[in-house]
């Protein structure tokens, strides 16, 4: 048989819905589900007119979800606690009665401070209608709330959510920018004045790491289409994830990630220490020069080697068996390398996503070690509002689950964009080396928006 056309598919989701007219067969999430022949996810999404709008990439782009609108969401705007995580999270688990459900969403880098407007200190959605691809193939979702006290008004919910959907366009023509103006914070002076505190003696032999970051505000002469700019970002890094995730009009997260934070199946959970880094090289001599010269540097075994006994200390009390690459290799991107210990762990029958997703994030390759000293540091000095770079993207599911850590990252508000780059700063950084390290992670996405 071959598999429908999404118009096809839409039709017959309509149908399916008609025979659910009387009542909701169960008190859960109702997922229907169609199988058709696919469309370009990203191009797809960049179309569509209903909020939220949710794009993941799986590393490795054997999975793929475009996803728009809403059944159900949570979002947590004012302090959240774990305990409050946790009720909703056996919420959702109760709820989706052995079906394929997914909550789309992520966590800010640090729940305990504002997060920003339009996207809330943690916020999960299960999406009205969802694109998912699996390999090759692909299945249209359509999600119901069979909880509601009002089944009628559901269905007509999901019905305009249907008859809404627009045809998928391809993506505007990739484009450059006039850029007006920038602006860094901390600026090169206040980041100087930060690395010398925190790589002083004294403030080292307590904290040992502090992940310092900067935002870069670029000001641009026009709007800038996110889908666009998140397509070739993927062309530059496809070993990398890439996501995106808009609550309101124009203001768009976007992330092309190479960090995992966590990979579950089932009880398999697959986890890593990305961090160190240095430059490509011109040629493919120079290229292997500086990979030598990251596997030797003491300074980023060093960033490399907390991150992996941290995550590995915080995992040992969930899991069953836990291994751990005993030495690092090499994460190559379009601009930089990268130091990598894979992490695999068989996690205890009982232990839970969100417990792994809390034990987890965010880990000292973004935060720093001890934790609570590096993210006290970091709220009292850094003189930002990190949001949601840095944070953990993903999604739970029933069997599968996965988060991303939400670094080169960009938030879009029409020609304003902001750009977060961070680095791990240990005993012997050296200020400008770091600073220079900023930059080299800001690279690609600057070499795609600006005429340089
Ligand atoms: C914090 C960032 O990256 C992290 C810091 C790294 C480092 O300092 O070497 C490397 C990878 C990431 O763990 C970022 O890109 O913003
Ligand atoms: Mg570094």
């Amino acid at each position: 048989m071959t598999a429908a056309t999404l118009t096809l598919a839409l039709n017959n989701l309509h149908s399916k819905l008609q025979l659910l007219t009387h009542a909701p067969p169960h008190n859960g999430v109702i997922q229907l589900s169609e199988a058709f022949t696919g469309v370009p996810p990203l191009a797809w999404l960049a179309c569509q007119t209903q909020l939220p709008k949710v794009y993941w990439q799986s590393r490795g782009h054997n999975e793929e979800c475009a996803a728009i609108g809403e059944c159900r969401q949570y979002v947590f705007t004012g302090p959240v606690s774990p305990e409050q995580l946790d009720a909703v999270y056996q919420e959702l688990r109760n709820q989706s009665h052995g079906q394929d459900t997914r909550y789309y969403g992520g966590c800010a880098f640090d729940l305990s401070v504002p997060s920003w407007d339009d996207f809330g200190r943690a916020r999960f959605v299960l999406p009205r209608l969802e694109v998912r691809r699996n390999g090759q193939e692909y299945r249209l979702l359509l999600n119901l709330d069979g909880l509601t006290n009002d089944w009628s008004h559901e269905l007509k919910q999901a019905s305009q959510a249907i008859n809404q959907i627009q045809p998928a366009r391809p993506l505007p023509a990739p484009k450059k920018y006039p850029l007006l103006g920038r602006s860094d914070l901390p600026n090169y002076s206040r980041w100087c004045e930060l690395v010398a505190q925190v790589t002083h003696p004294e403030f080292v032999s307590n904290t040992p790491k502090v992940v310092l970051s900067r935002i870069s505000q670029l000001q641009l002469a026009e709007a800038v289409d996110p889908w666009s700019l998140l397509a070739l970002w993927q062309g530059r890094n496809p070993n990398s994830y890439q996501f995106a995730f808009q609550f309101a009009d124009n203001n768009c997260f976007i992330s092309c990630s190479p960090e995992r934070l966590f990979k579950r199946r089932i009880n398999e959970l697959s986890t890593e220490a990305l961090a160190g880094t240095t430059t490509r090289g011109n040629s493919d001599e120079e290229d292997k020069a500086l990979a030598e010269a990251l596997l030797k540097d003491s300074k980023n075994s060093h960033e490399n080697q907390l991150v992996a006994q941290h995550i590995i200390d915080s995992l040992t009390p969930l899991s069953q068996y836990i291994g751990a690459d005993e030495t690092p290799s090499l994460f190559k991107l379009n601009r930089i390398q990268h130091l990598h210990r894979s992490i695999t762990a068989e996690i205890k029958p009982q232990v839970n996503d969100l417990q792994l997703l809390l034990a987890l994030h965010p880990t000292p390759a973004v935060g720093g070690l001890p934790r609570a000293s590096a993210m006290s540091y970091i709220r009292q000095q850094e003189g930002y509002r990190r949001g949601w770079y840095a944070g953990a993207c993903g999604y739970f599911g029933k069997d599968h689950s996965e988060f991303s850590v939400a670094i080169r990252s960009a938030l879009i508000a029409n020609s304003k964009i902001s750009l977060f780059a961070g680095a791990g700063i240990v005993q012997g950084s050296n200020a400008d080396a770091e600073w220079n390290e900023l930059e080299n992670k800001l690279a690609t996405i600057l070499s795609l928006l600006l005429e340089l």
